[in-house]
């Protein structure tokens, strides 16, 4: 299982890379790792375990912060809430988005940043997006709400961008135009 110790942080050159597309049908190796990444993500948010492991709480995680350059990352909310969401995403893409954003206003954090970085972070509000599946299928969905901004902050890692990235050096809670507050 991913423990905090495998969880690379700022500063290692892992997280400032593109990670590479994976080959389909994934080898064991991979499908292994992705399934890794998503019970990470459950165990996380399991009081018990992550209070016996010492896990951070997380809903998503990309293959990079174990330090696997490779475009495949976990999204889990558990059933009882809203969002309900259990996904493995492997080579994900952005088809279309909305122009309109969307941001948390609580700000974002990161398992791989061991700081606060307050400020909002701009994303599109609503995002089409392509990715496989494990079995290596192609699946298409219409996300909003966390859950988009959730695969845009994991996407993001596939492409050595991290959160703070985005927010306004002059001004971290500057008013986002055309934008929809997340409490
Ligand atoms: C929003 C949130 N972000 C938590 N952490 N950060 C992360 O997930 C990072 C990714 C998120 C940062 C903003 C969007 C994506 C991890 N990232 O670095 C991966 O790249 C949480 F832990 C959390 N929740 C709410 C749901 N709760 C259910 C019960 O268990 C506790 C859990 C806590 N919500
Ligand atoms: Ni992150």
């Amino acid at each position: 299982m991913i423990l905090m110790k495998d969880i690379i942080r700022e500063g290692h050159p892992t997280l400032r890379k593109r990670s590479e597309e994976v080959a389909l049908p994934l080898s064991a190796e991979d499908k292994a790792l992705a399934e890794s990444l998503l019970e990470y993500v459950k165990n996380s948010q399991d009081d018990e375990l992550a209070e016996k492991y010492d896990l951070r709480a997380g809903v998503g995680i990309a293959a990079p912060q174990v330090n696997q350059a490779k475009r495949i990352f976990a999204l889990y909310f558990d059933p009882s809430t809203e969002e309900n969401m259990s996904l493995i995403a492997i080579n994900p893409k952005i088809v279309s988005h909305s122009v309109e954003k969307s941001y948390l206003t609580t700000g974002e954090g990161c398992l791989s940043v061991d700081r606060a970085v307050p400020g909002y972070v701009p994303r599109y509000a609503r995002i089409t997006v392509k990715a496989y599946n494990l079995q290596g299928e192609e699946f298409k969905m219409r996300l909003k709400g966390l859950p988009a901004i959730a695969f845009q902050h994991e996407l993001d890692h596939l492409n050595g961008i991290m959160f703070f990235d985005h927010i306004n050096a002059e001004n971290p809670f500057a008013e986002i135009e055309n934008a929809t507050p997340i409490e």
